[in-house]
């Protein structure tokens, strides 16, 4: 499975092709679920060996010049971009995702580092209007220093760069621990980062027991931030481990994302932006659409059109031309998806489409469409990170936005509407981080990404981006004295 180009890739002491003792940890296709390599495993005195080493790294980085930590990167986004193939091969083997899919992904992996590589020299500081004639007062940016990142495993390449690129190119070092499933990818962006001529050490991957090593990252002191992506459960936990410390945090945390498509939509539109929503990464995306909210007066048409869409997808081996939905990461998932569809489907639901494991096996997964889903329902309340698609009806507006807000999450949400007063009204009643106004793709470097309520802290992309690995320092300076 792992040919010449990936195995350059993979060159790194702690990836092996060839199967190791027990503290190392093996990496299977999403697809087939053969063995693709073996990462090394770090224990809580390894974890501590590496944040020392990260130490050192950031306090040479930081003395580099803005303009060459920008050069450095920009040499790393294009190493990217010229391996764009060979690093989709990999993602797409340890994650499943179709490789059209993965490319992309690779191509958005890529544009977090150009774009931070610009914000580099831009992380100005400011001189402030003083209150009192004999002072000065000035704000200084500077790196907030050793910062850590916890990674999920639906964008393996994506959501390293992520938080990667704007860290270094603030000045901090990065120790990165990749989810279990999915750590390949990262190894080959450092091999990358390397050959770009980013400094060693400057940034470090820690597989492992994802407790020990979470526990050991939380608890030092050198530390300085925390970025996690995953679950709102592990999330919290996070929170709770770094407040010993007072680590800064950045949160992306699980979404429950409605879709309000409103009688005078445009069907079209509304049903490519479901589709693009919805199905992307096989519906494993924190910004999918989990609940379909449909006016009375287009719900019929909806339905039909869309399972049309639905019936066109192609469930299978990622590799394989015309495939358009991978396996889901793990049975896991299968049976969470499994258990919101029975759920559903015993409260009063109709299957019209799907339910259930795709007869390859493993764990492919039906595209679902389920009609006369209710707040009842499981879906309605959790993630269902799957390609399960349930819709709502609904009568008014206020109806509309009410179920919408029901829920704890506040990440991602959408709307299709050609009234140009509603998709102001119902954008600002929305409570959520993104509003996706007529598109379901929202994703992009230059927009904070970002939640609020129950899906997390701080925003990633944009300006904002950077910010979260800065600290502002305020200079007073009296300059009353004559001087010599
Ligand atoms: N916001 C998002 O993008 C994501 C949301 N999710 C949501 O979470 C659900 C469960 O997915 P799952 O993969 O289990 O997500 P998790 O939150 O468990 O995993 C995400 C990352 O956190 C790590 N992790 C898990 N437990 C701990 C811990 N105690 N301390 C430190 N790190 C930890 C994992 O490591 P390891 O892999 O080694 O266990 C992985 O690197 C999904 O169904 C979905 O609803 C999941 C992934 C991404
Ligand atoms: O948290 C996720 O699910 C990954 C981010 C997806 C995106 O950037 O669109």
């Amino acid at each position: 499975m792992i040919n010449a180009p990936l195995k350059a890739l993979l060159d790194h002491p702690d990836v092996s092709l060839t199967p190791q003792s027990s503290n190392w940890l093996a990496v299977t296709d999403a697809a087939t679920r053969e063995p693709l390599a073996w990462v090394k495993t770090h224990d809580a005195t390894a974890v501590n060996a590496a944040i020392a080493r990260s130490v050192g790294a950031q306090r040479r980085w930081q003395q580099q010049t803005a303009t060459a930590r920008a050069d450095l990167l920009m040499g790393w986004y294009q190493r990217i971009q010229q391996q764009q193939e060979p690093l989709a091969q990999l993602l797409t083997a340890e994650q499943g995702k179709p490789l059209a899919e993965a490319r992309g992904e690779i191509g958005y992996a890529a544009s977090f580092i150009r774009w931070f590589a610009e914000q580099a020299r831009r992380t100005d500081g400011a001189i402030l209007p003083s209150p009192l004639p004999q002072q000065r007062l000035l704000v200084l940016k500077q790196p907030v220093g050793v910062c850590a990142a916890i990674t999920p495993w639906n964008f393996p390449a994506a959501m390293i760069t992520r938080k990667v690129a704007p860290a270094l190119a603030a000045g901090c070092s990065m120790l990165v621990k990749p989810a279990e499933q999915t750590p390949l990818t990262t190894f080959a962006l450092a091999t990358l980062a390397a050959e770009a001529g980013l400094p060693a050490d400057l940034l470090l991957i820690l597989c492992g027991d994802a407790v020990n090593v979470g526990q050991a990252l939380c608890a030092s002191d050198s530390v300085r931030k925390l970025s996690f992506t995953g679950s709102t459960e592990v999330g919290r936990l996070l929170m709770a481990q770094c407040a010993p410390t007072v680590k800064k945090l950045s949160l992306e945390l699980g979404g429950n994302a409605p879709v309000l498509v409103f009688d005078d939509a445009d069907l079209e539109q509304a049903v490519q932006g479901i589709m693009l929503s919805k199905f992307r990464n096989s519906g494993q995306t924190c910004v999918c659409a989990n609940r379909i909210y449909v006016q009375s007066g287009i719900y019929q048409a909806l339905s039909e059109r869309l399972a049309q869409a639905i019936g066109e997808l192609q469930v299978g081996d990622g590799r394989q031309p015309g495939v358009t939905q991978g396996p889901l990461i793990d049975d896991t998932a299968v049976a969470k998806v499994q258990s919101h569809i029975d759920d559903a489907c015993s409260k009063g639901a109709t299957l019209r489409l799907g339910g259930g494991r795709d007869a390859r096996g493993g764990s492919f997964f039906q595209p679902t469409l389920l009609t006369h889903v209710t707040q009842q329902m499981r879906v309605a309340r959790e993630e269902t990170f799957g390609p399960l698609a349930a819709l709502f009806r609904f009568e008014s507006e206020a109806e509309a936005i009410a179920m919408a807000n029901d829920t704890e999450f506040g990440l991602a949400a959408y709307l299709f509407t050609q009234n140009a007063s509603r998709q102001w009204r119902v954008s600002e009643a929305l409570e959520y981080g993104m509003v996706g106004v007529n598109t379901g793709q929202i994703s992009n470097e230059i927009a904070p990404f970002g939640g609020i309520k129950h899906s997390g802290l701080g925003r990633e992309g944009s300006q904002a981006g950077i910010d979260e690995y800065l600290e502002s320092k305020y200079l007073c300076m009296d300059i009353s004295s004559p001087g010599a």
